[in-house]
């Protein structure tokens, strides 16, 4: 694979080029600019939403496909994504851990069994992430199919804990999954690049990514 990655002097920028050491890294983007060694035919987005023009634009120069986990995308972003989709495979997930897609799936084929409960979350993330709250505590609630509330913790350098609480008057039912390092979301972008570089146009969850790997 030749890729590009969009935010690579970040802390998810640097964990991918480690997990990603296998393929070539041609063109790459943070604050500073744009630096181009070669032509991708995947691009890599874990940033910010500020950037994402730029990213949707170097797709479709390039005719590259999108792995993007950047959080915090307003609607209007998803919109253009979804049309970048049109014409090059795209992988979306505000978490490409296999366990957060895993719970994603539990949730929402047991989301009736939870009615009548109390539901709360708990994200817990280190103290330079700048959004609340966390995108996968916004997909949680998506899978749980209502809105629930949500407590943000931003401290030390926790790479990303979610804790769904279920509670009625006799009982708690709690639900956690512990990132032990930020390798672990490389490692899913790694997966989502390798579906991409072999998949038809089109918008693509990481649960279908998942799905596809285990078939091979
Ligand atoms: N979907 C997932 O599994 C995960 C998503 N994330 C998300 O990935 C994103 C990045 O997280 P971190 O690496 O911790 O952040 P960071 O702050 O360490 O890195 C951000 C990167 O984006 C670049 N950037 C920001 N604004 C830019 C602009 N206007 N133009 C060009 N480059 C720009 C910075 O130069 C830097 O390289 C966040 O949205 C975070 O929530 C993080 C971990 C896992
Ligand atoms: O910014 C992070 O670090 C993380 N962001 C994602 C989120 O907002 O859910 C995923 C993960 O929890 C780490």
């Amino acid at each position: 694979m030749r890729y590009g990655l969009v935010g690579s002097s970040g802390r998810m920028g640097h964990e991918i080029k480690e997990v990603f050491s296998a393929h070539e890294l041609v063109l790459e983007v943070d604050e500073s600019g744009i630096f181009r060694r070669g032509e991708p035919n995947v691009f890599v987005d874990f940033s910010n939403r500020s950037v994402l023009a730029t990213t949707l634009q170097l797709c479709s120069q390039y005719g590259a496909g999108l792995v993007i986990g950047t959080t915090a995308l307003a609607e209007e972003d998803m919109k253009a994504i979804k049309e970048l989709s049109n014409h090059v495979p795209v992988v979306q997930s505000y978490n490409f851990s296999t366990g957060i897609n895993i719970l994603k799936i539990l949730l929402r084929e047991s989301a009736s069994l939870f009615e009548g409960m109390d539901v709360e979350i708990i994200e817990t993330h280190h103290n330079k992430k700048k959004d609340v709250p966390s995108g996968t505590a916004i997909i949680l609630k998506e899978a749980l199919g209502r809105e629930v509330p949500v407590h943000s913790l931003r401290i030390g350098g926790v790479p990303g804990d979610h804790t769904i609480f279920f509670a009625n008057e006799g009982e708690v039912l709690q639900i956690s999954h512990h990132a032990i390092s930020r390798r672990v979301f490389a490692i899913g972008a790694l997966r989502a690049a390798e579906f991409c570089v072999s998949a038809k146009n089109g918008f693509y969850s990481f649960e279908e990514v998942l799905r596809w790997t285990q078939k091979r």
